[in-house]
């Protein structure tokens, strides 16, 4: 995580940044509500420890700035002056937590792994709403129209490969970043498939606890647990000779790990609760965001199982990566849109079509697809413009400041090139951390370039 301690305390500033750096965290330190507020405004951290009494500065009072100009910033409040009236007023105020000064290690451990879950929430939440908006306005205009040919020859490649192997009864893995694509790889995986007249049965690993997903995996009997009134089928079952499709397989609870390795393995299960082996007969195609190979280096992720599940696999691209495909997939959103709407609108003007060009597109086809639908709807005709964009979508000429981008093959220096291309990804990546994998860079190395840059 990337966090920010504000205390004017030096030991304290140095105590706790070494115990979480020890704990492999980015740490910066503030000694006075002005720095930290500048810092605030300037980088995403992941939490922040705000003391709450700095010198003659009310710690209180910071807290509201700092969420004045970051409201969902996790605050974690410490204090030697600890006081139920306090904490509460903090909490009340929008403060994640509070701890108490001197804290143990295993106290601050505590926090950081409540805020990791804050985060991992969050994340979810706003994935959660951005596919609500997504079905709501599938509900409405129905879904535009799937495209799954490629300009780019790696992203052709590999799905040709996967599409040649979908008749195979084979496990699928469709690895990439969300909005990618990949739920509707696996569905056009299944169609293209011998199963296409069998059930296509998706089961999301994420959004239940581990026991409500168990059941809803295999079913359970009654009685198996609190609020099991009567006996059930689960999704195994639901899928019965066609496909089983385990979406973000990434969170799949340890604990039920070995459970799907069997039924990969030994091609059966049995329901919670009850001792009877069940036979099945399902193929199994599984996606995940998460790097399912570092995931099994720490730990998180069997082995065995993955290798089970990765006898096919496929890596979709980021659209940042896929600048070729970008304006057809903006084409045929438009297209599919303005038809729905009944709107008479032609394509994109020059301004409208850099912007999406500059744009990195970190929610990928699910952000192109809500951009678009917006567009359409704010577009004044005859052409979608720059302006019609929501604001976030690029950075457009002269706006806000913001210098102009180069342009790849114009006359620029490769340090103007390199300049514009780290502040594009400083500007969307969700942390430092993010920013420095993205540019393929360490740390360290990232500093030093931002403040060659001036850019911090
Ligand atoms: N091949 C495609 N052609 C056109 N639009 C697509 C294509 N694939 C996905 N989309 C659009 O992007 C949206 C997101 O796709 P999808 O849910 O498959 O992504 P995902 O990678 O599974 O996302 P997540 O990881 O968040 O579950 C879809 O609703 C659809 O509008």
């Amino acid at each position: 995580m990337d966090i920010l301690i504000v205390d004017d305390e030096k030991s304290i500033r140095l105590t706790t940044s070494l115990a979480l750096e020890g704990e492999g965290h980015y740490v910066e330190t503030a000694e006075d509500g002005e720095t930290a507020i500048k810092r605030i405004k300037e980088e995403n951290f992941d939490l922040v420890f705000l003391d709450l009494r700095l010198g003659d500065e009310d710690g209180l009072d910071i807290l509201q700035q700092m969420l004045k100009v970051r409201p969902r910033q996790l605050i974690t409040i410490f204090t030697a002056h600890a006081s139920v009236t306090t904490a509460v007023k903090a909490t009340q105020l929008g403060a994640f937590d509070y701890l108490e000064k001197p804290f143990t290690p295993d106290q601050l451990r505590a926090i950081l792994a409540k805020a990791h879950r804050a985060l991992q929430t969050r994340h979810e939440v706003v994935r959660l709403e951005e596919t609500v908006q997504e079905l709501k306005s599938e509900v409405r205009h129905g879904a535009p129209p799937l495209r799954f040919a490629s300009e780019d020859p790696k992203t052709n490649a590999e799905l040709e490969t996967l599409f040649r192997a979908a008749a195979s009864p084979a496990s699928v893995l469709i690895l990439g970043e969300s909005g990618t694509g990949k739920s509707a790889i696996a569905r056009e995986v299944h169609e293209r498939s011998h199963l296409r007249d069998k059930p296509f049965v998706t089961v999301s690993c994420p959004s239940l606890s581990k026991e409500l997903l168990e059941s809803v995996l295999f079913g359970h009997v009654k009685g198996s647990f609190t609020g099991a009134i009567k006996d059930t089928w689960g999704k195994v079952h639901a899928a019965e000779g066609g496909t089983l499709f385990l979406d973000e397989i990434g969170e799949l609870p340890m604990e039920i790990q070995p459970k799907l390795l069997r039924l990969l393995q030994e091609r059966e299960y049995e329901r919670l609760g009850e001792n009877k082996v069940r036979e099945c007969n399902v193929r199994v195609i599984a996606a995940t965001n998460r790097d399912l190979s570092a995931c099994v280096a720490s730990g998180s992720f069997r082995e065995d199982l993955y290798y089970r599940l990765n006898v096919i696999s496929v890596t979709v691209s980021p659209l940042r990566e896929r600048r070729g495909d970008l304006q057809r997939f903006a084409e045929d959103y438009l297209s599919f849109f303005s038809t729905q709407m009944g709107r008479k609108l032609d394509g994109f003007s020059e301004s409208g079509r850099q912007t999406l060009m500059r744009h990195a597109w970190p929610g990928n086809l699910r952000e192109l697809r809500n951009a678009i639908e917006r567009a359409t709807i704010l577009s004044h005709g005859p052409q979608v413009e720059a302006a019609d964009l929501p604001t976030p979508v690029g950075v457009v000429e002269g706006v806000n400041g913001s210098p102009a981008l180069p342009i790849i093959g114009g006359e620029h220096s490769l340090d103007d090139l390199e300049q514009a291309h780290m502040r594009e990804v400083l500007r969307w990546a969700p942390t430092l951390q993010d920013a420095a994998a993205i540019l393929g860079i360490d740390k360290a190395t990232l500093y030093r370039k931002r403040k060659r840059f001036g850019m911090d």
